[in-house]
């Protein structure tokens, strides 16, 4: 199955709302929220106040990938906020477990992510209990970015050890997803895609998400 989270870096800030709703209308399964702090990744964007104000502008399930520095000390405020999803960096927490734990104590999916370089084993003793991988597929903090190939060989690593674990959870990629990168990270075993410029740069948002989904 293809599930597709556009993300909202790509969108017109200026009229987030009418760009929900054109990729909600699209065929949007999730939607993706890049927090960044200036300090993890070379860029600023996005805080809990535009997760608030997006909970309730939707109901669509709120996929937040947060790319701060010590994350612990936002995650109270993230999932209050109305995350569903709410994605950590390995590279950015010393207590990754604990990290786990506590957003998994606001009754929110819990997931992990691998920045480029990061080796998949990093998730040896956390994956039984994280909710979902996040493999990126860029390194982190811009849209627009070309798609990394040698991360299909992480993704394959990532789920080897998933199966190995006897749980099934989502694997979801991040960065340069379009139509010719989609497969090949489909056939490595990712489940759940993110697209910024895919999507949002194109005029017709439902023909963009069906060429994604292979329609
Ligand atoms: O987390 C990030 C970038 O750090 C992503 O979510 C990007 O926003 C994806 O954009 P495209 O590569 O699809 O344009
Ligand atoms: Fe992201």
């Amino acid at each position: 199955m293809v599930r597709i989270a556009p993300s909202l870096l790509a969108a017109d800030f200026l009229n987030l709302a009418s760009e929900v709703d054109s990729v909600e209308k699209a065929g949007a399964d999730i939607l993706h929220i890049d927090v960044m702090d200036g300090l993890f990744v070379p860029n600023i964007a996005m805080g809990s106040n535009v997760v608030s104000a997006l909970r309730e502008h939707t109901s669509s399930e709120l996929d937040v990938h947060l790319m701060i520095e010590n994350p612990e000390r936002y995650v109270a405020d993230f999932c209050k906020a109305g995350a569903d999803m709410l994605s950590v960096h390995v590279e950015a927490t010393t207590h990754l477990h604990r990290t786990i734990q506590l957003i998994k104590s606001h009754q929110v999916k819990a997931g992990v992510v691998l920045n480029p370089a990061t080796p998949a084993s990093m998730l040896n003793y956390v994956i039984d209990d994280v909710d979902f991988v996040l493999v990126m597929t860029v390194n982190p903090g811009f849209g627009g970015q070309s798609f990394i190939l040698k991360m299909l060989d992480k993704i394959k690593a990532v789920r080897r050890l998933i199966e190995a674990s006897g749980r099934e959870i989502d694997i979801e990629v991040d960065g340069g997803i379009n139509a010719k990168t989609l497969p090949l990270c489909r056939e490595a075993g990712a489940t759940l895609f993110v697209a910024g410029s895919a999507i949002f740069n194109e005029q017709d948002r439902e023909l963009a998400i069906n060429r994604l989904k292979g329609i």
